[in-house]
């Protein structure tokens, strides 16, 4: 709508006023940052003149010990607060270009009226009496997302506050002035939400303050629920709730918690990059991230060559239909369900009694404790005690049985001659050591019997390192045996067993033998192993993320939250993109059922990434797509090509990739089914679209064409999207429906899909008005 040139004026000089506030504030802010910078660098540099060094008597080594780290607490705090005046002025920078974007008017009652102004933080006037601006994360602020112009309400911690918003309006400021400025609740559809989501894609994910939609409000707030499901359609912002939500938390709770304390399982590391920059965007530092993958290299990588999941999906990809993955979906599915848990607790109860399996304690090539001794030991032990505990004081036992092996080993012939051997930097330092421990002085030192005791010590005490930091990290369990023996006849589990129990039983034990550990027992093993070495749990961690959410198996999800007992989860995700392995047809960790009803579980139904054209179509890809609703933005009907031999795909692709860079979209993406697929893209058309394949989920999100599999693409968004081959026997299934459903609907802006024969295919499905 057009305003009357007075609105547009006023609202122009209130951001004109503001901004000068906004920059007194800034040069008051580099005033004493000035200060503070001159401090840090006069601490540093004399950071001695004011420490008295002297090592002289233990006294003085205490007090210098005192003086050092007083002064290097006093630089430490003049460096945070450093840190602290750089991230309130970068604040102050991006407020300067955009004040704030929304502002409601609203009337507690006649006399109670004032116009809120909401930005990404919160400004006060020169004198800190009045909010220039408010936080949209206040209480107050809620109502700009919840409520059109009328009757509203926000609960604050004294009681809900009962009013009427009596105009609501959004504003668009570039550079301090202000381009655009829509009332809501008057137009039709929301004109800011149109004119951001018309924008390209970007390398990185944007803030979506200014927009947050009702329904992702109540994600973002919701603050009584211990375990929160988010079910939301592809594009429906489940990423960007999350993200904001994080935001939210860490204002909510800023006196209690700060970002360290939020951890977001991510899908993979490209998706980390690209969700990275949005809370620094909004003046908070970033939580924690991590992909679970990450965690489970970081435990088992030494010991294991671990299958990734990108494999384990590549390999069930390439093999599917041809019978060969049969028995390997089995115990995939088995393997990723709480039964199996079931069965690994039976199992330990099991193993409380007999079935654990040590290594025995060797020592220059000879048997020093068995592992029948320390079998002994451990099964001697009160069986009331957990595992856990019984396997604590097995490490305490062989502590102290190394000593008299230490002890038995001085004096044998070996330690004397490795200790003529020593360097002189090791004499130096056994006579340091002495000094330190044993009030030594230079004489005594010559004492040759002493001398000769403490090097053979030495020696001894070094070789036997490798062997104390074994025992330290329960290595003299044998946890692979350990293991496999949960697949052995000897544990029979026959009501828990899937039908192929001695196929998949067979095929464990041969991996594990073979020291490869395929993802579906990464989890597995790593609980067996918490359960026997009673892993500390994180106690640190008040709220964890899973975006993706559809992607973990029961069993994963069930150990994560062992392993954060402390913490408020969120899960979001998308049942639609369940593409795993591990999910077929099964319940995610989405379902309610899932988790005993203990959960609250929210919805989101409308997408926002693509065009409406664009999400009318890909909801037909999907058997119960109805009741996904597109967001009212124009734009191509998706086009299909048909190809039908190999030079004929790549002339169509080049000149479709041409046409898109010639529309002027940056960022265009060939999903492929597979990476064995995507190489043969690139091969074919990869030199002369300048593409980039991603082959590998390391690599960093980057614009202009990118070559990968499907799975590659999950959580991303490109402005473009090319599907390849789409009509192929891979998407013909349940599972290819969800894949390329999941690849359609990373397209922004334009989709062009290529096929060879559609007549059998899902396409054929798709009423024929939705596409050209
Ligand atoms: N309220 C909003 N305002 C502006 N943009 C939005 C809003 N909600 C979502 N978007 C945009 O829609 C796109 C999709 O959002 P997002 O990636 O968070 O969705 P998602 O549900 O996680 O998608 P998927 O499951 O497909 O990965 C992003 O570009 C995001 O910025």
């Amino acid at each position: 709508m057009t305003f009357e040139g007075n609105d547009w004026d006023v609202e122009q000089q209130r951001i004109a006023e503001v901004r000068k506030v906004i920059e007194a504030k800034k040069e008051q802010l580099l005033k004493s940052t000035g200060a503070l910078k001159g401090d840090i660098i006069d601490l540093r540099k004399k950071f001695w003149d004011d420490v008295t060094v002297n090592f002289d008597e233990v006294d003085d080594a205490v007090e210098t010990y005192a003086s050092i780290k007083q002064q290097s607490e006093l630089l430490s705090e003049r460096e945070r607060s450093h840190g602290q005046y750089y991230k309130n002025k970068k604040l102050l920078d991006r407020m300067e270009e955009s004040p704030y974007f929304g502002r409601i008017d609203f009337a507690e009652d006649e006399v109670a009226k004032e116009a809120i102004y909401i930005g990404i933080s919160s400004l006060m006037d020169k004198e800190e009496d009045h909010f220039l601006v408010y936080d949209w994360r206040a209480p107050v602020s809620s109502m700009y997302y919840d409520f059109e112009p009328g009757p509203a309400h926000y609960d604050t911690p004294e009681g809900t506050v009962e009013g009427e918003i009596e105009l609501k309006r959004q504003f668009v400021t570039e550079n301090g002035m202000l381009t655009g400025m829509f009332n809501t609740g008057i137009t039709i559809g929301d004109s800011l939400l149109q004119k951001v989501l018309g924008d390209q894609a970007s390398s990185q994910m944007k803030s979506i303050v200014a927009t947050i939609q009702k329904e992702q409000n109540a994600i973002i707030r919701n603050e009584s629920s211990r375990l929160l499901l988010v079910q939301g359609v592809a594009g429906s912002g489940k990423t960007s709730a999350a993200m904001q939500r994080v935001a939210y938390l860490l204002y909510r709770y800023r006196k209690q918690m700060n970002a360290d304390q939020i951890l977001l399982f991510s899908p993979n590391q490209m998706f980390s990059s690209y969700v990275a920059s949005v809370l620094p965007e909004l003046g908070e530092e970033p939580m924690q991230q991590s992909t679970f993958q990450e965690y489970v290299s970081k435990r088992l990588d030494d010991e294991f060559d671990l299958q990734t999941p990108f494999e384990q999906l590549e390999s069930s990809l390439v093999t599917k239909g041809s019978g060969e993955n049969h028995h390997e979906k089995e115990a995939v599915d088995f393997k990723s369900s709480a039964s199996f848990k079931t069965m690994i607790d039976n199992y330990l109860g099991h193993l409380s009694s007999n079935g654990m399996k040590f290594r025995s304690i060797k020592f220059r090539g000879e048997v020093r404790i068995s592992a029948e001794r320390i079998e002994e030991f451990f099964y001697q032990l009160d069986s009331a005690m957990s595992m856990a505990n019984r396997v604590d004081l097995v490490k305490d036992w062989l502590s102290s049985q190394l000593k008299h092996v230490e002890k038995e080993e001085r004096a044998k012939d070996w330690p004397e001659e490795e200790a003529a051997l020593l360097t002189k930097e090791d004499y130096l330092k056994a006579f340091q050591n002495l000094e330190q421990h044993q009030n030594f002085n230079e004489e005594t030192f010559n004492d040759f019997e002493k001398e000769e005791n403490l090097l053979k010590k030495m020696v001894v005490r070094r070789r036997m390192a490798s062997l104390r930091r074994k025992i330290a990290n329960y290595k003299f369990i044998q946890m692979e045996k350990v293991y496999e023996g949960l697949f052995n006849e000897s544990f029979p589990q026959v009501d828990l067993q899937p039908k192929n129990w001695t196929q998949i039983s067979k095929h464990t034990m041969q991996n594990v033998q073979e020291r490869y550990l395929p993802v579906e027992d990464q989890t597995p093993y790593l609980y067996l192993q918490d359960q026997l070495e009673g892993r500390k749990v994180n106690a640190s961690i008040r709220y964890v993320f899973m975006d993706e959410a559809q992607d973990y198996s029961v069993f994963q999800y069930l150990y994560i939250k062992e392993m954060f007992p402390y913490a408020q989860f969120t899960l979001l995700g998308d049942k639609h993109q369940a593409i795993y392995t591990h999910n077929h047809g099964g319940m995610t960790i989405l379902d309610k059922q899932a988790h005993n009803g203990e959960a609250k579980k929210m919805e989101l139904s409308r997408s926002y990434r693509s065009t409406r054209p664009i999400v009318e179509f890909t909801k037909h890809l999907l058997e119960d797509g109805a009741s996904i609703e597109a967001f009212n933005r124009d734009g191509q009907l998706p086009r299909l090509w048909e190809v039908t031999e190999i030079q004929e795909a790549k002339q169509k692709i080049i000149e479709v990739v041409q046409d898109r860079h010639r529309e002027g979209h940056e960022t265009i993406a060939i999903l492929c089914y597979s990476l064995e697929e995507s190489k043969q893209v690139n091969q074919l058309v990869g030199e002369q679209l300048g593409a980039t394949l991603i082959y590998k989920e390391t690599q960093q999100f980057q614009s202009g064409v990118l070559i990968l599999p499907v799975y590659f693409a999950k959580g991303i968004e490109f402005d473009s999207v090319l599907v390849y081959d789409a009509a192929q026997q891979g998407y013909q299934d349940e599972e290819g429906r969800l894949m390329l459903y999941t690849a359609c609907t990373r397209a922004m802006h334009e989709l062009d899909i290529l096929y060879n024969e559609k007549d059998s295919s899902i396409l054929s499905e798709i009423p024929e008005e939705l596409y050209t």
